[in-house]
């Protein structure tokens, strides 16, 4: 999928407000890339142009060099509500997700075959209210992939569930992923779940924030393989700081492309993902206070 200097701005009664401006990144099959940003910097703005659910203002968003068309059925969505059909099963739900036309024994084995990816298969026939917000999470996300999305789309979809669902929630997509490798658009406001999950988090900034924007801290510099040199990067997966050319631009929405380092599944407290998550947390104006020890370390400012 490629984003190429995607804006979105909208008219308001006090004039024409542009929330997304000059977003370029190019994103590889298969790849997870999780967008982080203050509120209202646009996230889910930028979820619904890629979804098909909004258009763009400028630039152009292409998935397999087509087009993104509007209710694009290459790609899926699913939100923090599960936004179930209360009168219908769970089995029922997910088949909502299927291509259109599907026929009846198809459909019923793909649904059969995702309720067991997603470990609903004795829920089939329970109703919305009859089960746990996790489980429920869970048939958004088989309905999601029902008709095997190209890029599947995600906003905030854990958001809404207790801190332990939500872990379990992590290996799950991450399991799904294994299965089913498809192009996944992850927007949290969660950074270790950002770092949990994606290959890449794209750090966004508010256009229209009030304060000036705090100077970036100094980060650490652990070498090549730790993910902190890559922050700036906006070119396409694996392509680095040896590509200055994809430097976001400054007055764009994308603040920093940064990759994350180490193989899934992670380790949360590994040092490197710590860091990383200490630096996005600084570029979201949280200031986290840690004590540098070990491993010699140089400093270096970003991008
Ligand atoms: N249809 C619209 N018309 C006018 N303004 C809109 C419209 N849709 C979104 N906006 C504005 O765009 C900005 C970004 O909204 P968006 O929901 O994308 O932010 P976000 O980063 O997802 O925020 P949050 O993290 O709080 O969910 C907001 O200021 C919002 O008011």
């Amino acid at each position: 999928m490629r984003l190429a200097e995607v804006g979105r701005t909208f008219p308001t009664k006090d004039g024409a407000r542009t929330v997304l401006r000059g977003v370029d990144v190019a994103l590889s099959p298969g790849e997870i890339v999780a967008v982080v940003g203050p509120s209202g910097c646009g996230k889910s703005t930028l979820l619904r142009l890629i979804g098909g659910l909004d258009r763009a203002t400028a630039g152009s968003i292409t998935v397999d060099e087509a087009s993104v068309q509007a209710h694009d059925e290459s790609t899926a969505i699913a939100f923090q509500e599960p936004r179930l059909l209360p009168w219908r099963t769970i089995a029922q739900n997910v088949a909502l997700g299927l291509p259109r036309g599907t026929k009846k024994a198809a459909a019923r084995a793909r649904v059969a075959e995702l309720l067991e990816l997603v470990g609903l298969t004795h829920a089939a026939e329970q109703r919305p209210r009859e089960v746990s917000g996790g489980m429920a999470q869970r048939a958004s996300l088989a309905r999601a992939l029902a008709r095997s999305p190209r890029v599947l789309l995600l906003d905030e979809p854990f958001g809404a569930l207790d801190a332990l669902t939500r872990l379990k929630m992590h290996d799950l997509l991450l399991e799904i992923h294994r299965a089913q490798p498809t192009t996944i658009v992850l927007v949290t406001h969660d950074v270790e779940e950002a770092l949990y999950l994606a290959d890449r988090v794209l750090l966004l900034r508010n256009l229209h924030a009030t304060q000036p924007e705090r100077p970036r801290a100094k980060v650490v510099a652990l070498g090549s393989g730790s993910g902190i040199g890559a922050l700036g990067s906006a070119g396409p997966h694996g392509s680095g700081p040896e590509h200055p050319a994809h430097a976001p631009d400054r007055t764009g929405s994308v603040a920093r492309v940064v990759t994350v380092p180490g193989a899934r599944p992670r380790d949360r407290a590994a040092r490197a993902i710590t860091d990383l998550r200490t630096s996005l947390l600084d570029g979201l104006g949280v200031h986290h206070h840690t004590t540098l020890t070990s491993t010699p370390l140089t400093t270096k400012e970003t991008a």
